[in-house]
C-alpha cells in the first residue's frame, strides 16, 4: 500500500500579528491555533506564512552570511570562543550535534557545517544579576563590516515573532493567557547561522560526512529560515526520515525540548538533521538560519498540570540552563549526558 507524502503543514498565523491580536480571543486565532495543535502533535514542525518578517531583512542576513563564510577560514577562526560559550565561530567539522544526545555518528566524524552564534547577553538586563555563562558577551566579525547590523536587524524581528508564536502555542495548548510569561521574560535566545560547505583544500571531505547530525533543538521552540538547497529531514512518527523543504516565504518552526517537556511529549521536540546534496563530489553550498527561543535560564521546566496520566514517566524538573549547558557540553566537547534521553531512544530506532 502506498504510503501517503509527508507534509509539514503550513499555518499563517497573521491573525496573530493583527492588530489589537493581544486579547487573541477571535475565531480566525481559535482557527491558528487548533491547527498549530495539530502540527505540533502530529509532526513538531510548522510552516508559517503571514509572519511578516520582511524579504529585506532575510535578504540582508544572507548577504551577511555570505559576506562571513566567504572570509578565509583563517580569519573566520579568530572569532572562535571557548566551547562552553556557545557563541562565535565553529569551523567546520568542530562539532558534533548527535552528541548533544549522547549518540555516537556511524562514521564518529563531526558534522561538516561550520556556524556563527550571536545571543542574548547579561548587558540586556543590567537589573539582573544574570550568568555570562548562559548569557555570554557576543563576538562580532570586524572583517565582515555588514554583518552585525544585518544579524541585529534579523533577530530583533525573529524575537518578537517567537514572542508571537509562544502566545499562540498558549491558546493552542489550552493554558491560561500569560502562563508562560515568568519563564521567559529574560529569555536566553541565540541565532545560529549554518554554512554546509566544505572549502577546497581546506579540510579534507570524507564522503560519508554529515552535514549536521540528528539531534533535538534544546529550548523552547525555534524559528528556522533555510535557503532553497535542500538537505532538511524530519524523523516522523513512523520512525522513518523524511525530507522538509520549506516554501520560497515561509519560516519553519520546530519545537524544543522544554515545549517536549512541559506537554510530557504530547508536542514533539521532533528529531532532525542535515544532509545537503553532494553532486560529482561536491557538496551543494546551503545556507540556514535558527533562531532559537529558550526561556529564562532559571525556568524550571516540568510537566504542565493534566499532562501525566497516572502511572506514566513524566520527565524530571531541570531548568533551561542546565538542559542546555547538558546538551552543549555534548555538541561542542563530547561529553555525554549522563542520563538516557527519551530523544536518543527515537534516534537509535530510525530506520
Ligand atoms: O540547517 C537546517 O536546516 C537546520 C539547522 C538546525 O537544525 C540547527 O541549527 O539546530
Ligand atoms: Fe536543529
Amino acid at each position: 500500500m502506498p504510503t501517503s507524502p509527508f507534509i509539514v503543514p503550513t499555518v499563517d498565523i497573521s491573525p496573530y500579528l493583527a492588530e489589537g491580536a493581544r486579547a487573541h480571543n477571535s475565531a480566525e486565532c481559535a482557527r491558528v491555533a487548533a491547527e498549530l495543535d495539530t502540527a505540533c502533535r502530529e509532526v513538531g514542525f510548522v510552516q508559517i506564512v503571514g509572519h511578516r518578517i520582511p524579504g529585506a531583512t532575510v535578504d540582508r542576513l544572507t548577504r551577511a552570511l555570505d559576506e562571513f563564510f566567504g572570509l578565509p577560514l583563517e580569519t573566520k577562526k579568530k572569532y572562535r570562543r571557548s566551547s562552553s560559550e556557545n557563541r562565535g565561530y565553529s569551523p567546520p567539522v568542530s562539532e558534533s550535534l548527535s552528541m548533544s544526545l549522547g549518540v555516537q555518528s556511524a562514521n564518529r566524524m563531526n558534522d561538516f557545517y561550520e556556524a556563527f552564534i550571536v545571543g542574548t547577553e547579561t548587558t540586556e538586563y543590567p537589573d539582573l544579576d544574570l550568568p555570562e555563562a548562559s548569557y555570554a558577551t557576543n563576538i562580532w566579525p570586524g572583517d565582515a563590516p555588514s554583518f552585525r547590523s544585518a544579524v541585529e536587524e534579523y533577530f530583533t524581528h525573529a524575537q518578537e515573532l517567537a514572542r508571537i508564536l509562544l502566545a499562540a502555542f498558549t491558546d493552542a495548548l489550552r493554558v491560561e493567557p500569560g502562563y508562560f510569561d515568568a519563564m521567559v521574560d529574560h529569555s536566553i535566545n541565540a541565532l545560529k547561522m549554518n554554512n554546509y560547505a566544505l572549502p577546497e583544500g581546506e579540510v579534507a571531505f570524507d564522503g560519508d560526512a554529515t552535514g549536521m547530525g540528528a539531534h533535538t533543538d534544546f529550548g523552547i521552540l525555534t524559528i528556522l529560515w533555510a535557503d532553497q538547497v535542500p538537505g532538511l529531514q524530519i524523523l516522523g512518527s513512523d520512525n522513518a526520515w523524511h525530507d522538509a523543504q520549506p516554501a520560497d516565504d515561509a519560516l519553519l518552526i520546530n519545537l524544543g525540548d522544554a515545549m517536549a517537556r512541559w506537554t510530557n511529549d504530547r508536542w514533539r521536540s521532533t528529531v532532525h538533521r542535515v544532509n545537503p546534496p553532494i553532486t560529482d563530489g561536491q557538496i551543494i553550498r546551503r545556507r540556514s538560519a535558527a533562531f532559537f527561543f529558550d526561556g529564562n535560564h532559571d525556568a524550571v521546566i516540568e510537566p504542565l498540570p493534566g499532562t501525566v496520566v497516572d502511572g506514566e514517566p513524566g520527565y524530571p524538573p531541570i531548568t533551561v540552563a542546565e538542559n542546555i549547558a547538558a546538551k552543549v557540553a555534548g555538541l561542542k566537547a563530547g561529553v555525554k549526558p549522563t542520563v538516557a534521553l527519551r530523544e536518543a531512544a527515537r534516534v537509535l530506532s530510525a530506520r
